[in-house]
């Protein structure tokens, strides 16, 4: 096969409009049936501009899709007491399905207190300890966004069965690495986790009929770490600067790696906007549980 023309991109604008079409699809017929709409809370504290703008987009995409949206934009000073009374307050609303407190939180803030004080069934990021287990123990949890999303393009490229294949994540954090892992490992795939400490990275990854890319490091992942034919999921989102322009780049380094991948999502335009489709679906999830109906 000749890759000199290099691997497919794979579309996550394109599957993530389909998804967040599904899913309103799916609010209009729920609020036909049962005269209610899922409501999601977004709390934003501060004005850190990148969260501003993934905030706002978040609340139009919530409206598109048909559903309640409820931003929370609290001062910068805002205290953990003030804070965790709007997480009772929103856990107490049966208007609200899903609640997402933006990360990361001011320093003063104790951004692990915040998500533990979430109600597990309203929790659409997936982050609580309740539904980490759950994933981990094949429970019906909420699964954060970001792997739920990846997993979704990794079925979509591979015709759905994952087993047995090869599958290398990079990070292990509790938001995309670990939970990107248990997901892999529920499709049977055999799977590693590498990570800042692991002593041979570039010679895993090699190995890797599947690879997951999420450290937040602008193109850590070199073509000739890529098995040929791999497909390559980079989840990163690095601000840098080239030719003094600003530009968003991934974990992978691109121009490199899509000539050896047989499939990659590119950045932008790959997993993130699946995440924001993921967490509209997960809100739809929460809302089925909440009220005890099918949503699909
Ligand atoms: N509690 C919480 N949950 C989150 O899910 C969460 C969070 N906090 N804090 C920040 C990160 C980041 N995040 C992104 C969502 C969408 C894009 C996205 O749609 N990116 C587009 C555009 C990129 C751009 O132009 O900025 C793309 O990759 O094509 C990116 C990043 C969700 N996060």
């Amino acid at each position: 096969m000749d890759r000199g023309a290099g691997g497919a991109i794979i579309d996550g604008r394109m599957f993530a409009a389909g998804l967040l079409d599904d899913v309103a699809v799916k609010v209009a017929r729920l609020k036909t049936a049962t005269g209610a709409v899922p409501g999601l809370a977004v709390v934003l504290v501060g004005s850190d501009p990148a969260s501003a703008v993934y905030v706002g987009s978040k609340h139009r995409q919530t409206a598109a899709a048909g559903m309640n949206s409820f931003k929370h934009e609290l001062a910068s000073d805002t205290t953990q007491d003030e804070l965790m009374a709007l997480i009772g307050r929103l856990n107490g609303d049966p208007a609200v399905h899903g609640i997402l407190v933006q990360l990361p939180l001011p320093p003063h803030l104790d951004a692990s207190a915040v998500i533990q004080g979430i109600d597990p069934d309203k929790d659409v990021d997936g982050f609580h300890v309740s539904n980490a287990g759950r994933l981990s123990t094949g429970q019906p949890a909420l699964v954060p966004c970001t792997p739920l999303g990846c997993l979704m393009l990794l079925k979509h490229r591979l015709g759905g069965d994952l087993s047995g294949l090869n599958a290398v994540v990079v990070g292990k954090s509790n938001i995309v690495g670990k939970p990107m892992a248990q997901l892999l490992l529920s499709e049977n795939c055999t799977v590693t986790i590498a990570h800042s400490r692991t002593r041979n990275t570039p010679e895993l990854c090699r190995a890797a009929d599947i690879l997951v890319v999420a450290v937040g490091r602008p193109g850590l992942v070199r073509g000739d770490w890529i098995k040929p034919g791999a497909t390559v999921i980079d989840v990163g989102i690095n601000r840098v600067e080239i030719d003094s322009k600003p530009r968003i780049v991934g974990d992978v380094a691109f121009e490199e790696a899509r000539h050896v991948a047989g499939a990659i999502t590119p950045v932008p335009g790959g997993v993130g906007p699946m995440t924001i489709a993921c967490l509209l679906s997960n809100t739809l999830t929460a809302f089925g549980r909440q009220h005890s109906v099918p949503v699909d």
